[in-house]
């Protein structure tokens, strides 16, 4: 059954359908924790839409957030009209509810990995999964939202990264993510091999990471935080138009810097529990490197995102953005 396949794809040793039909469609499992969704009756708005969720392990509200619209798709409650391939991305991460295992899967998705090891190949299965997909359904606009929590607290708990990507994300996106109560918008400035880059940058899909909130244990989400992000997850999977609220209901950032991790003895200048957009003004020390000397802030203020002094060397340890204005029509 459809609702069990969350469960079955984080016990094997359990039976459960490869495939099979649900009330307005049918699934197949693909690759282990890879299901595609076809509609018995596709409807005319519809987009060959990829979630993908447990790109890192511990993040589980986009978990539960997948398995609640899973429910009502095989409840008959939501009648599936778009094609759909859901992804959990590292289900030995998602197991242990660790962010990964050896090696952050969310850098690895580029054509050019080098890299072996079970992320790398984890990274492979991925991509050839989504160019598949998207090959199978060619006539329609892609879309891909991949979802995630924040290490910690943030001034804008659920926001949106926009990869960077020579596709242009189209006015509608804005209103949509605005509908679904996202209150802020990070702009990358460079290629970043992400998932969602990927599908942008290789696809050209309409593409975003999420982050719905702050990591936490399966339960413990506030989920009733992320209804109106269900809804736009049921509106897409249904093949309507998503609701719509103005883009300016939410603020923009773009990314200036991004702070790396140079050495072994690198550290952070400020608190652990300091705020995802924290704004720090010119000439504040952020970072101490090393290798790199003290990472300051320049003329204009910046606001921190993302910091994590623990990342690998030669990692990201912080994106450093300044705000933007709203984006203007198509
Ligand atoms: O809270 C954190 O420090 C990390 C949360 C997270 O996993 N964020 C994604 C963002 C991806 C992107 O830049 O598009 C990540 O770091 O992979
Ligand atoms: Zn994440």
């Amino acid at each position: 059954m459809l609702s069990e396949w969350l469960d079955w794809t984080l016990d094997e040793s359990r039976n459960a359908s490869r495939q099979g039909r649900f009330a307005s469609g049918h699934f197949d499992v693909s690759a282990p924790g890879v299901l595609r969704l076809t509609p018995d009756t596709q409807r005319r708005d519809a987009h060959a839409c990829v979630f993908s969720a447990a790109i890192h392990g511990n993040e589980t509200a986009p978990v539960e957030l997948i398995g609640a619209w899973l429910s009502a798709l095989e409840a008959g409650t939501l009648t599936l009209g778009a094609p759909v391939l859901v992804i959990l991305g590292n289900i030995p991460a998602l197991k242990a509810q660790q962010r990964f295992m050896h090696t952050n899967l969310n850098r690895l998705f580029t054509r050019e990995l080098a890299e072996t090891g079970k992320e790398p190949a984890r990274a492979r299965q991925l991509m050839d999964e989504v160019d598949a997909f998207f090959n199978q359904h060619a006539g329609l606009p892609k879309l891909h939202y991949d979802l995630h929590t924040a290490i910690r607290g943030s001034l804008y708990p659920r926001f949106v990264v926009e990869p960077y990507a020579d596709t242009q994300t189209h006015s509608a996106q804005w209103e949509w993510l605005a509908a679904a109560d996202m209150q802020a918008v990070l702009h990358q400035h460079q290629h970043s091999w992400t998932f969602s880059h990927y599908s942008k940058h290789y696809h050209g899909a309409q593409s975003f990471t999420f982050e719905l909130g702050r990591v936490a244990p399966f339960g413990q989400n506030d989920m009733a935080a992320l209804r109106p992000m269900q809804a736009l997850l049921a509106s897409l999977s249904e093949g309507t138009p998503p609701a719509t609220r103005p883009a300016d209901s939410m603020v923009y950032f773009r990314v200036q810097h991004e702070l790396m991790r140079h050495s072994d003895h690198f550290t952070l200048c400020f608190a652990d529990d300091t705020l995802n957009f924290t704004g720090f003004a010119p000439g504040t020390c952020l970072a101490k490197d090393s290798q790199n000397g003290d990472y300051r802030v320049g003329d204009t203020s910046l606001h921190v995102v993302f910091p994590n002094a623990n990342v690998e060397v030669g990692a990201r340890a912080a994106l450093l953005v300044a705000p933007c204005a709203p984006p203007t029509d198509d």
